[in-house]
């Protein structure tokens, strides 16, 4: 599949990615020649079977992971062309990350855990930052609860925290992975109207792999995998389209 003219100007972006694990007889393709942008002030799902290449294509858009073929843009800047220290950077000042196990740092309260981005770029928030965090605490539902470390807290307020960790910086992008996935049905659907209302309200833009066609249904565009390849590229589903379009999928694999 060619690049959508829609795409242009996405947030985030491949050409012609590949990516390959092992060599010889055990070589895996993992992805092979993707090219696909994630649109700007979207929420966009990426679905497919298992080992169809999903966490994969996350981690290599968000320099997680390098690519064996092909370019990565995030917004104008090439991310295929940085070295390590200015990826790391890259990653910490304009990309989000939110993931299945929540990855708090369990030795730190919760507004630890929510200055934290700022700590590893070497500064404290400054006022503006500080207040945004003080409306993302409220907003979230994390009043009284700063002082709290994670394990003191439900999952569904773990990953209420790492959300806001997440918004704190105003990412160019949000990376979720299977944000619902250690999560009861109630509280992950708490979890995706909070993901979905920072795309409605402040426009961000939220790229997210998923198993659950209740998640997906959340999202303004879903993207398909299989065999590390984009099959299908559709806007908003109801739950039970998507059910039917992955279980077509994964009986043809
Ligand atoms: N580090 C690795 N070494 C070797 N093979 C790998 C590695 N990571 C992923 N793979 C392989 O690449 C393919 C894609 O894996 P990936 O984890 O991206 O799929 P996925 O769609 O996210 O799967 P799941 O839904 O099960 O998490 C699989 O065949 C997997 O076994």
């Amino acid at each position: 599949m060619d690049i959508l003219s829609s795409d242009i100007g996405a947030v985030a972006r491949v050409a012609h990615l590949g990516k390959h694990y092992g060599t010889g007889g055990q070589r895996v393709t993992a992805l092979d020649d993707v090219s696909i942008g994630i649109r700007r002030g979207q929420f966009t799902a990426i679905m497919g079977p298992s080992g169809s290449g999903k966490s994969t294509l996350m981690h290599v858009m968000a320099g997680l992971d390098t690519a064996s073929e092909g370019r990565v843009w995030l917004g104008d800047d090439e991310i295929t062309a940085l070295g390590d220290a200015a990826l790391t950077r890259l990653r910490r000042r304009r990309i989000g990350f939110v993931f299945q196990a929540f990855n708090l740092v369990p030795t730190l309260d919760v507004m630890g855990n929510l200055r934290l981005p700022f700590e590893l770029d070497g500064r404290g928030p400054d006022t503006a930052e500080r207040e945004r965090i003080a409306a993302l605490v409220a907003a979230l539902g994390l009043d009284g609860r700063t002082g709290h470390r994670p394990h003191e807290l439900s999952g569904g307020q773990q990953q209420r925290v790492a959300i806001a960790r997440a918004l704190a910086t105003r990412p160019d992008v949000i990376f979720a992975d299977e944000p619902t996935g250690a999560l009861d049905s109630r509280t992950s659907r708490e979890v995706l109207r909070l993901l979905r209302s920072a795309v409605v309200e402040t426009g961000q833009s939220i790229a997210m792999v998923t198993h659950d066609p209740v998640a997906a249904s959340h999202a303004d565009r879903i993207l398909f995998l299989a065999d590390g390849r984009i099959i299908d590229d559709r806007e908003a589903m109801s739950a039970a389209q998507i059910s039917e379009t992955m279980l077509r999928l994964e009986t043809a694999a």
